[in-house]
């Protein structure tokens, strides 16, 4: 579909265009008052977010990310469905699922009471059906507003159940990681990847100053970044989660990720809302499962 008849159909004046963005994938511009973001078709990947008011946007956004059919765009919301992390089953198929590395489809846009709703979605085709025997509609529900509220939308049009695993792969930007902390997650159970998926316990607040990989079980449904360098704290408040998923690569793993700069460890620290490990969903046939954030600022 062409940019100009993606307009005719779901710009709203004074709030919404789609453009051409890089490798000519339709990026969605939302810019209402409360604030500006970016979202990009391919993915259905929230790309920035930032308030009115706010310097420093809450997405990272790698400058050196991928633009590219089948490849993953680094930053913003990465969408990980209907599984989280390696090939459950084992096969080979690529890791965090089958959404991140295709074309979506816009389902519709509006302008709402507090903001600017736009939802994209994606359902089974002969393709999917190939990697992944299942029949669904998948959808994303974002709204823009002074928060930034996303919902990941699970429909089994099957006739059996399915399991899935899933996460809102958020890349948050912070000013500098040696000034951040995770809160909320102190008293909580992880499984770390570092060291071989071990399971250990959570003192207190969360400092990175080596690569972190952890899978936290049965959290609370609110976390915190706080953020000393520019100030601020971003807030997660998540519904049809029980699991977050701390990451941050470190220096030599980014410096070996193409995609990313050698100094980006720096200024992301990815918290994601998620059901993994532990948590498996069983989408009964012909039922709906819903996961979402809100994603808010405060000083
Ligand atoms: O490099 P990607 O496939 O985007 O994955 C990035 C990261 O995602 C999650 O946070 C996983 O827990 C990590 O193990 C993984 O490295």
């Amino acid at each position: 579909m062409t940019i100009a008849q993606l307009n005719t159909d779901h710009a709203i004046d004074g709030q919404l265009k789609f453009v051409e963005g890089k490798g000519g994938f339709p990026i969605i511009e939302v810019d209402n008052g409360k604030a500006k973001a970016t979202i990009s078709v391919y993915g259905g990947q929230v790309l920035s977010f930032q308030p009115t008011g706010e310097a420093a946007d809450v997405m990272f956004l790698s400058d050196k990310a991928y633009y590219a059919e089948g490849k993953a765009i680094k930053g913003g919301i990465p969408i990980c469905w209907p599984w989280f992390g390696p090939d459950p089953e084992g096969k080979g198929r690529a890791s965090h699922g089958l959404m991140r590395n295709r074309m979506w489809q816009v389902i519709s846009t509006a302008a709402v009471a507090d903001g600017t709703q736009v939802i994209l979605g994606l359902s089974d085709s002969a393709e999917t059906q190939a990697i992944w025997p299942q029949s669904f509609k998948f959808s994303i529900e974002i709204t823009v507003s002074d928060t930034l509220k996303v919902e990941l939308v699970t429909v089994n049009t099957g006739d059996q159940a399915f399991p899935i695993t899933q996460a809102l792969h958020t890349y948050f930007t912070i000013g500098d990681i040696a000034q951040t902390k995770v809160i909320g997650l102190g008293g909580t159970e992880y499984l770390d990847k570092v060291d071989g998926g071990k399971q250990k316990a959570q003192t207190g607040d969360i400092s990175i100053s080596s690569e972190v990989d952890r899978v936290y079980l049965n959290v609370a449904p609110q976390l915190t970044i706080d953020d000393g360098a520019l100030g601020r704290k971003i807030n997660i408040a998540s519904t049809g989660s029980k699991t977050a998923i701390v990451w941050n690569p470190w220096s030599e793993i980014a410096a070996n990720m193409a995609d990313l700069d050698d100094a980006d460890y720096k200024r992301f620290v990815c918290v994601e809302t998620a059901n993994a490990a532990n948590e498996v969903i069983d989408v009964a046939a012909g039922s709906e499962y819903r996961m979402g954030a809100v994603i808010s600022v405060t000083r």
